[in-house]
């Protein structure tokens, strides 16, 4: 099937071509690495896909259906067309600078003055015709004139959810007194070496390694995979990868994307999913090693240290080769429900890779193919089993690799929640940890939510799901009854939830005072709520935090 130029809907990935092929029962799972390549070659071969490259006509097309959507006032559907149509448009062509204009409009209706300031000084930079500059000019002015007279949307975060207890010199986004333990049980792991409290912020770790759904490309940053309220600047040369600064776009081309740019339609149509993380673990070494893929080998061909410690490494003048280090010694768990697939995967990407001369110019012998595909395996498995993922209602995802988050192990019985907002992981303690502990998040599922129908790729092995007479003793726990102390405590809480004249900040404090007092009550069915409550408040607390810190960034960059 050949695909028709400048046509993105019409990629078939190769990963759902393989999944209908796998339960067909027509590829054997237990096929070899270099059998899955002859057959993804061939299939590859017969697929035929199309590079797409910037069109301005296509441009002006989504912009038009953009603007429909504007005046329908449909303006996160305008806002999806707008970018996609920047990212098609030519450099320094008026399709360009009139997408950047029509997104400032589109932030104007929303009262985003500061947004709409920025993409008024991108259409500007990038030749906005000058027969329609006074409309742009009277737009500028009245953003202006709204934000000095106090008509700005809320650009100050009132609670800035960051580390709040004392760090780690050597790690200044870990709380101090975190350590990392080994137990054959979990393998690595992140334990406490003192009391942590409720509320406790231990971890925020920016993301230098992430994967973006196919889907999500137009509207989250493809290096730090943030969204910044959509107002993203294009790759200059491919029509699919959006940044949310230049520095963004410069460092994801120095690390990973001049590997990708010219193959980016062939490598989403491997999977359109945020699978193109792993194979940029590889090109993220391969940067480190200055392209010396003799080195590079040299380091990776010995034997992994799986008990490799990440929070060894100084983190406050970070050395990327070191940190590649950290990311290769890792020994993922083999997922045999998945591991057909992985290697579908490894063969896809490694095809489409080698079409790219800047790649083909580096990996030529025998030996050295071998290796890549060989990593991409392993970085694969890497990615899947170390991740942080963020999926959407739409089941769209963005994966992130960090090195110190991907120590968290999971339990259903969780300590902590994990947010990954506009490119950082914040790790925060629901209830206490003591000295000693080792501290759980969840991945997915967690006790108090039964029906969630959440599970992990792998046996779970946490207090929960223990069948043995530990966790026998510790699920009856579940089940007792609350103190009348605690009730009445609780009858409280949900006064205060409903209470219109508490602001978040009181109803979080409220719940935080009574995870603090009834810990010892814990684990308890009504607890679990509590807990939930906890954390969804947590989790809108922090998007409004995260919205106040973007809209402060628009207006640093446009001034
Ligand atoms: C994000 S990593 C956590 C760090 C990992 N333990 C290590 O040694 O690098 C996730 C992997 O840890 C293991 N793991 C995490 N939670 C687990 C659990 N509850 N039961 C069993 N294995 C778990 C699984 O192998 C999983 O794929």
């Amino acid at each position: 099937m050949a695909h028709p130029k400048n046509d993105r809907s019409a990629i078939w990935p190769l990963a759902c071509i393989y999944s209908q092929r796998f339960n067909a029962g027509k590829v054997d799972r237990e096929a070899t690495l270099q059998e899955f390549l002859k057959s993804v070659t061939e299939t590859i071969r017969s697929q035929n896909v199309t590079e797409m490259h910037k069109c301005s006509a296509k441009a002006a097309k989504l912009r038009n259906v953009g603007n429909r959507h504007f005046l329908d006032r449909k303006f996160q559907d305008a806002l999806a067309c707008y970018n996609e149509s920047i990212c098609f448009a030519d450099p320094n062509s008026d399709q360009l600078a009139m997408g950047y204009a029509n997104r400032s409009a589109v932030y104007y209706e929303q009262d985003e003055y500061e947004f709409a300031l920025l993409n008024i000084d991108l259409a500007k930079k990038n030749n906005y015709p000058e027969k329609l500059m006074p409309k742009l000019l009277a737009r500028e002015l009245n953003c202006k004139q709204r934000i000095a007279g106090g008509r700005s949307k809320n650009a100050t975060p009132r609670t800035r959810m960051s580390v709040n207890v004392d760090t780690n010199p050597r790690i200044p986004f870990l709380a101090d007194g975190i350590g990392m333990n080994y137990e054959p049980k979990f393998g690595r792991g992140l334990i406490a070496e003192k009391d942590f409290n409720p509320g406790d912020i231990i971890l925020e770790e920016k993301s230098e390694l992430c994967g973006v759904d196919f889907n999500l490309s137009y509207r989250n940053c493809n290096h730090c995979s943030s969204r910044f309220n959509y107002s993203l600047i294009p790759c200059p040369t491919c029509p699919f990868m959006m940044y949310c600064s230049q520095e963004c776009l410069e460092q994801n081309w120095n690390l990973f994307h001049r590997f990708e740019c010219c193959v980016v339609t062939k490598l989403y149509s491997v999977s359109s999913l945020s699978s193109m993380m792993h194979p940029r673990l590889f090109f993220y070494g391969l940067t480190q090693f200055d392209e010396d893929l003799r080195a590079m080998m040299k380091y990776c061909e010995k034997e992994i240290n799986g008990k490799f410690n990440p929070l060894d490494l100084d983190y406050t003048n970070p050395n990327r080769l070191e940190l590649f280090k950290a990311y290769h010694n890792t020994q993922p768990a083999v997922d045999p429900e998945n591991d057909h697939f992985f290697k579908i995967l490894a063969c896809g990407y490694y095809v489409m890779y080698l079409k790219n001369p800047a790649v083909n110019s580096i990996i030529r012998t025998e030996p050295q193919r071998r290796f890549f595909l060989r990593s991409l395996l392993q970085y694969i498995r890497i990615g899947f089993s170390m991740a942080s993922y963020s999926i959407d209602a739409r089941g769209r995802a963005i994966g992130t690799l960090t090195p110190i988050d991907s120590l968290i192990n999971h339990s259903c019985d969780p300590h902590a929640a994990t947010f990954i907002c506009s490119g950082t992981i914040k790790v925060v303690l629901l209830r206490p940890v003591r000295r000693g502990e080792q501290i759980f998040t969840s991945y997915g599922p967690v006790w108090w939510e039964e029906e969630s129908g959440n599970k992990t790729p792998f046996t779970c092995r946490c207090v929960y799901c223990d069948r043995g007479p530990a966790g026998r003793r510790w699920r009856a726990l579940i089940d007792r009854d609350f103190p009348l102390g605690a009730v009445d405590d609780l009858q409280k809480l949900h006064d205060i939830a409903l209470r219109m004249d508490f602001n978040n900040a009181a109803k979080l404090n409220a719940l935080k005072q009574f995870i603090k007092k009834h810990a010892r009550h814990y684990p308890e069915r009504n607890f679990g709520t509590v807990l939930d409550s906890y954390r969804m408040l947590l989790v809108a607390m922090n998007r409004t935090d995260v919205e106040a810190l973007e809209r402060a960034r628009a207006w640093a960059e446009d001034n």
